[in-house]
């Protein structure tokens, strides 16, 4: 049975105003109320409120414009289409591999659907170190619950797949706390693919709900249109200057657009939104632009199991551990949970090469992995890393890789791999250059205390990107106001998971629908009663 394309059939039946930059003959200039710059969980957001409370809002989006009817589940496919720098992302000294979206409807079409609150410790945390106002877990609440009606979240209730089961289990043979995983679907086959798009528009992505909500609302959207250059002059932005992109997404036309509005907002996300505002020699009196960019960096433990686990069906997410998240102990903290093992994205985690490669993936049915999510930001020993940019103006970051958060990944690792024998694993291989499989815990433990916690030789990846242009009361401290305000420009705002100045704590897809929720009403409300 077909499945209906709801973004193709509702663009036509509701008449969108829809336009692919790449195929623009001349240069054109664009006015609106409002621009944003990102279609994804903040811009998706921003998008629905402002078009809602009768603004003409126009989205800018640098990535292409797929939908279901291109989610073949092809990995290979989606990650060259849909990936920031088609998957080849990573942080400046090549350490961290970085995975982030770059279509319309941003990362969230891409990602694997875990919906989590920010825990109460977060937003405790920001209002004291960093004056973020009214942001208590009470007056979040609002939001969080908005959000969470609007994208169907709630617990998965299919019984989990043996690679999530796996880390069900070694929880509960090491007595540590777990819990089951909201997700953010209507409808969902279990099908495991959610990182190459959703073939049956289960996900409750920003491309099935607030981006085509705007568009009936009278919104336009520019896709393969990328935002190259804020032009600032006397505390605004006059005009946003982009542009046009090839089908490869890539490849500048040599058309441009220019976007005027008197509100501008930023919602490109971490990295991209600071390398913009750096492009465009933006205000930075205090040197802040691109700080403080967190990214839940992440390790992973492999398992052998002796029987089927199949990690590519299924749910990927729907088991975690908080278990060694928020206790009171000398080191950073973690949360436990596992990725989905499709062939081109478990040889990415492995990380091995040739020969070595494809000895490993012959037992990918077998494979189980645990991955552990480092709660970077809140420690002097790991205050994020620092936005540049490369000789072509393209954001690069630059992240420190202190001995805390080296403690913190060794720790993970034991953690990782006594949950897996605990759980049964015949063996368990800490994915670092220099491991092997051990066949029991005492094995295991000896080789992770040899393990020298360096740069390309432990194995360490991202698809958590945060902050960048910090929002706080302190203006030599942040990039934006408790209003989400650039606080060097009057009519500059920035919606997006760039604005926390700590990492989450937990998968921040829906920290970034709440607060952009939050900020995006305070909006239409002063520009429609200005
Ligand atoms: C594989 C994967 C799995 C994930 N799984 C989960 C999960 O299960 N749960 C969870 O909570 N989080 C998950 N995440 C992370 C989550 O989806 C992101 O944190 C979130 O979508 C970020 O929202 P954002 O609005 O900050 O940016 P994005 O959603 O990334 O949107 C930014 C958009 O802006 C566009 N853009 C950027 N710069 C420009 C420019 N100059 N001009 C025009 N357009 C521009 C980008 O192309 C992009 O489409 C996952 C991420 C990945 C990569």
């Amino acid at each position: 049975m077909a499945i209906q394309d709801i973004f193709k059939t509702r663009a036509q039946s509701e008449n969108w105003d829809l336009h692919d930059a790449g195929l623009k003959q001349q240069n054109e200039t664009i006015e609106a109320d409002v621009i944003i710059v990102g279609t994804g969980a903040g811009g998706g957001v921003t998008a629905e409120v402002l078009s809602q409370a009768g603004l003409k809002v126009v989205m800018i989006e640098e990535g292409g414009l797929y939908t279901s009817d291109n989610f073949n589940m092809d990995e290979l496919e989606a990650t060259a289409n849909m990936y920031q720098e088609s998957g080849g992302r990573s942080t400046k000294d090549g350490a961290i591999s970085i995975f982030q979206g770059r279509t319309v409807g941003g990362t969230t079409v891409i990602n694997w659907t875990s919906s989590f609150r920010t825990p109460p410790q977060t937003l405790d945390f920001w209002q004291k170190e960093f004056g973020i106002e009214d942001a208590s877990q009470q007056q979040m609440a609002p939001y969080f619950e908005q959000m969470e009606q609007r994208l169907n979240v709630s617990k998965w209730a299919m019984p989990p797949n043996a690679n999530n089961d796996t880390l069900k289990q070694g929880c509960e043979k090491q007595g540590w706390s777990w819990g089951v995983i909201p997700r953010n679907v209507a409808g969902c086959w279990d099908l495991g693919y959610c990182g190459t798009g959703c073939p049956t528009n289960a996900k409750q992505s920003m491309l099935v709900t607030t981006v085509p909500e705007a568009l009936k609302n009278g919104a336009s959207l520019y896709y393969r249109c990328s935002a190259h250059k804020l032009h600032f002059s006397e505390h605004k932005v006059d005009a946003v200057e982009c542009r046009a992109l090839k089908a490869d997404g890539q490849t500048p036309t040599g058309i441009t657009l220019t976007f005027k509005a008197p509100t501008i907002v930023l919602s490109g996300g971490a990295i991209n939104n600071p390398g913009l505002l750096l492009r465009s020699q933006a205000p930075d009196p205090h040197g802040r632009i691109g700080k403080r960019t967190t990214i839940h960096p992440v390790n992973a433990s492999l398992a052998s199991m002796a029987h089927d686990v199949n990690g590519f069906y299924g749910a990927p997410q729907s088991i975690y551990s908080d278990h060694f998240q928020w206790q009171d102990r000398d080191g950073i903290g973690y949360k436990l949970e596992v990725p989905p093992l499709q062939p081109a994205l478990s040889s990415q985690i492995l990380g091995f090469h040739g020969l070595d490669l494809s000895e490993q993936m012959a037992d990918l049915p077998n494979m189980q992995v645990v991955i552990a999510l480092l709660r970077d930001g809140f420690h002097e020993g790991s205050q994020g890393g620092t936005v540049e940019l490369d000789d072509g103006g393209k954001p690069i970051l630059d992240y420190p890789i202190t001995d805390y958060l080296w403690q913190g990944l060794k720790h993970a690792h034991y953690t990782m791999a006594e949950a897996q024998f605990a759980a049964g694993a015949k063996q368990v291989m800490p994915l670092h250059h220099d491991a092997g499989y051990a066949k029991t815990m005492a094995e295991c433990r000896k080789m992770i205390d040899a393990l020298p916690m360096e740069k390309h030789r432990e194995r360490i990846m991202t698809a958590h990107l945060m902050g960048g242009c910090a929002m706080g009361g302190d203006e030599r401290q942040s990039v934006v106001d408790n209003n989400a305000k650039f606080y060097q420009a009057d009519n500059l705002y920035v919606i997006d998971g760039s604005v926390f100045p700590t990492s989450i704590g937990a998968n921040p897809q829906l920290s970034i629908y709440a607060m952009a929720l939050k900020q995006a009403k305070k909006l239409a409300q002063s520009l429609t009663s200005a």
